[in-house]
């Protein structure tokens, strides 16, 4: 077959791939994806074992080795949750949060600039964070305040172009310093080579020698995003998010495993593990 025609049809399928996993995003509804997943007993903060304290504390390890600076962080797939960095905030001085739907921005920006908070309070989340950090749980509100000063914007995003944000919103100098993103890859790609295309594409968005911070769902094959919305995952094991970001050339610093106990299995998602990914990109 002629090597344009073959491009060609590649190409139309990619196009139909991301169409179809688009479409099963449109009945995201982010309170109830909150309640699902960042709620006792996923977010349990007496439990060590508990989802939510375990990326916290790989997040907050990751983020005060001293290896991890610069001035730009960027969020990809932010979804609608800050947890994610609670710890970064601290360490940059801009911060863009991104998502791929409006009613996610929106949510974030109830939390960050709306009166009345958002469909989730996060205080637990802040003060645990305090307590990781040495500092008391109560100076929780001014983390929240420092979060609310660092984030620049909340920007659209779609990991399935070349160019994954709007070209309208070009990062300040060289790029990203670090790049945090939580169950997102995985989530929106149909399969290893979308996924493997979107983990290039978000590099792009990431200055040489910059880290990446990645957390993700293994043997996840669905979850729901709100009543009767089921969103395929594409179902991950060590092996390949290790292959994967081989091949898009990062080093890998560190790769945790948490399993999940039986007893966070809820009925939201068939997830049985999560991966915790610091790398750097040289
Ligand atoms: C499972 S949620 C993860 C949300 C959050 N980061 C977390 O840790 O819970 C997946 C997120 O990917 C976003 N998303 C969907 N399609 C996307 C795309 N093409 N590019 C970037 N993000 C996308 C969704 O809107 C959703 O917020």
């Amino acid at each position: 077959m002629d090597r344009d025609v073959k491009k060609a049809i590649e190409g139309n399928e990619r196009e139909k791939g991301m169409e179809a996993m688009s479409a099963c995003y449109q009945g995201f509804d982010p309170a109830a994806y909150l309640q699902y997943n960042y709620t006792p007993p996923r977010a349990d903060f007496d439990r060590p074992d508990s989802i939510v304290p375990w990326k916290l504390e790989c997040l907050h390890r990751a983020f005060t080795e001293g290896d991890v600076g610069g001035k730009v962080l960027v969020d990809v797939g932010s979804g609608p949750t800050i947890y994610q960095v609670l710890s970064g905030c601290e360490v940059f001085d801009t911060l863009f949060l991104t998502d791929f739907l409006e009613v996610n921005r929106q949510e974030l920006r109830r939390w960050l600039w709306g009166e009345g908070g958002g469909s989730l309070d996060w205080t637990p989340y802040l003060q645990h964070v305090c307590k990781l950090e040495g500092r008391c749980p109560s100076a929780w509100s001014e983390k929240a305040a420092r979060l609310r000063s660092v984030v620049s914007d909340v920007l659209p995003i779609d990991v399935h172009r070349s160019d994954p944000l709007h070209p309208g919103s070009k990062l300040p100098g060289a790029g990203a310093d670090c790049l945090v993103s939580s169950f997102c890859l995985e989530s929106v790609s149909p399969n290893l080579d979308f996924f493997n295309r979107a983990l290039g594409h978000i590099g792009g968005l990431l200055r040489p020698g910059g880290h990446l911070l990645l957390i993700g769902a293994l043997g996840e094959s669905y979850y729901m995003a709100g009543p009767g919305v089921r969103i395929p995952v594409l179902s991950l094991d060590e092996a390949q998010v290790c292959a994967s970001l081989k091949g898009s050339g990062y080093t890998l610093v560190r790769l945790e495993v948490y399993s999940l106990p039986q007893d966070m299995k809820v009925g939201v998602d068939d997830v049985t593990g999560v991966f915790f990914v610091k790398a750097r990109k040289p």
